[in-house]
């Protein structure tokens, strides 16, 4: 069976697509003659090849970049950049539906301009792939090469009719969205994260499966954009690798919003019925159907593996895509591979951070350890949730005792005022001690907010520190020193109470 999501339109769909597309993959562009062995041959220019190839040219290496797709990769193209430009678009449309809620009035009228806000997503995405363009890319010293890369030994790679040999290789090839095995799903078509933002009319009553990230980003953001959403989650939460807490309080805001939540609930078929796709949901055995106009999915991504000619490298890989050692190396001790390729967690950020290890172990011998990174995540739902570190109950399951700080954001004046008093900032500590071990924000702005917690376990920083540094009033990320002011708070012994207060007492004679 075909799991080939269907075309929602044909890309490109406006001229903001036709000038990413110049810039991205020019139509003319020339192959470079490769001219001896490079230092570094990158496959795929996505965040992490993109990076790598960069920071490799910048030190003096002779850096190949191979693109069979558009430069930039997911993030630019089909990932955090359109989905986070129609996320603002979604937010703007929210803040005036609550415009009393502010003070002010909701407009009379108010319509949802679906094409705008698709046209603004198109806009910005063509005007950030400007920074990545084919011919700026070569300016940096860097053969460009378009085509499909596949290995045909251990030190070679070709691409269209060049041949490259390499000294180290690296596989940056990311992945695509994985396609569920449900019965009558690719017959009667459906959208995923390559195709959705090619929409140019908001789908009225609309499916959503799987509520990761991708999911629940998505389903908030088209329901606020006019659409009827209903969100199918097989888990008895969303985002189940979070905090129950902060899961719960997402699923209480999409809720709200008019968002049909179905968890515990799977998609076990889908058919045509006239113009409309019926999709059957079944839930503690039980079976409703609901009948919708377009149907996103949303349930993880595979890493692209296939075509590559990894067995002909000797580099090992599975479903879960390439095995890499600590330092991101192959089983080919010349082939490395960073993002979304071989990470358990495929961020744009990680791409890149993966990419800067390789190029300092492969090309300077260096000792860098993928183990080392500090990785923090957010999704951009509202509120947003944020994390770094720990969970709770992975440092319990480690045997580390944590004592939680916890403050809730309508305790903080900023999201008062600002009206998001939604969420809380949950901080872990090593009980005992202020070493922190990790942190959960739930906040309208937590994706910025956690960079702060992010720096001090970097830097080896403790709560009782981060407690003592000065945040301007009134910011909501005061959330995160009133966490310390928590914690600070109880290194107050009774015994040091006692000695102040008698100290005091003492200087009032
Ligand atoms: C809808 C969505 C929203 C997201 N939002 C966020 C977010 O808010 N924040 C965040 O951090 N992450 C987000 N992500 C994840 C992020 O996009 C990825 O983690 C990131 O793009 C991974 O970068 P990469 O370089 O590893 O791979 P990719 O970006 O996938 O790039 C790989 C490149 O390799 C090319 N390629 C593949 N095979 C070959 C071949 N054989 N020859 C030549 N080229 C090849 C591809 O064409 C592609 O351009 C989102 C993802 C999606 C789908
Ligand atoms: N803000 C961000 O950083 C961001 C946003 C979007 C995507 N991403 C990245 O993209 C990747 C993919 O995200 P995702 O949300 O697609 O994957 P995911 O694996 O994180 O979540 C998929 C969810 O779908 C559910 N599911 C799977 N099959 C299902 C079915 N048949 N019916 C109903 N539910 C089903 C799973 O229970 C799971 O919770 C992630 O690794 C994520 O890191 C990141």
């Amino acid at each position: 069976m075909s799991r080939e999501p269907t075309r929602a339109a044909i890309f490109p769909v406006d001229s903001n697509d036709v000038e990413l597309i110049r810039r991205a993959h020019p139509a003319h562009w020339k192959n470079p003659t490769p001219n001896g062995p490079y230092n570094l041959v990158v496959i795929g220019a996505g965040p992490a090849g993109l990076t790598a190839a960069r920071d490799a040219a910048s030190l003096g290496a002779k850096v190949a970049l191979i693109e069979r797709g558009l430069i930039g990769g997911a993030c630019v193209n089909v990932g955090g950049i359109p989905s986070k430009s129609i996320i603002r678009t979604a937010r703007l449309y929210a803040d005036m539906r609550d415009a009393e809620s502010f003070g002010g009035d909701p407009p009379d009228h108010l319509r949802v301009d679906f094409q705008r806000a698709m046209t603004r997503m198109r806009q910005i995405r063509q005007r950030i792939s400007r920074a990545n363009s084919a011919v700026s890319v070569a300016a940096e010293g860097i053969d460009l090469y378009f085509g499909e890369a596949r290995f045909a030994g251990p030190d070679t790679v070709v691409v269209a009719d060049r041949t490259l040999h390499f000294k180290k290789a690296l596989v940056a090839t990311g992945a695509h969205a994985s396609g569920p095995a449900i019965p009558g799903l690719a017959e009667a078509g459906y959208l995923d994260n390559e195709t959705m933002y090619d929409l140019t009319q908001c789908p009225p009553r609309l499916l959503v499966i799987g509520g990761g990230p991708l999911g629940c980003e998505t389903a908030q953001a088209f329901c606020l954009l006019g659409a009827r959403v209903i969100l199918a989650q097989s888990d008895p939460m969303f985002l189940p690798g979070e905090e129950r807490d902060a899961a719960q309080i997402l699923s209480d805001a999409l809720a709200r919003e008019g968002i049909e939540v179905r968890l515990n609930t799977e998609v076990v078929a889908v058919r045509m019925e006239g113009e409309k796709k019926a999709a059957d949901l079944m839930r503690d055995g039980d079976t409703t159907t609901i009948t919708v106009d377009e149907i996103i999915t949303g349930v993880g991504r595979s890493p692209n593996v296939d075509g590559l000619g990894l067995d002909e490298a000797g580099v090992a890989y599975d479903a879960s895509g390439i095995k890499v050692d600590d330092y991101l190396r192959s089983t080919n001790p010349n082939v490395y591979a960073a993002g979304d390729v071989c990470l358990e967690y495929k961020f744009t950020h990680t791409a890149e951070a993966t990419a800067r290890i390789v190029v300092r172990n492969a090309l300077f011998r260096g000792r860098e350890r993928l183990s080392e990174l500090v990785i923090p995540w957010c999704t951009y739902t509202d509120p947003e949730i944020a994390h770094v570190g720990l969970y709770p109950l992975e440092a319990r399951r480690n045997g580390i005792p944590v004592k939680t700080y916890t403050v809730l954001m309508h305790d903080v004046a900023r999201a008062v005022m600002d009206g998001e008093e939604e969420g809380f900032v949950k901080i872990h500590v090593r009980e005992g001690s202020d070493r922190i071990l990790g942190a959960t924000v739930v906040a309208s702005h937590a994706g910025e907010m956690i960079n702060a917690v992010t720096l001090a376990i970097r830097s080896g920083m403790g709560l009782h520190a981060l407690a003592d540094v000065i945040h301007p009033f009134p910011t909501q990320a005061q959330g995160i020193k009133m966490a310390g002011d928590a914690y600070r708070r109880t290194r107050f012994t009774s015994l040091r109470r006692r000695l102040a207060a008698r100290w005091l007492a003492w200087s009032r004679r």
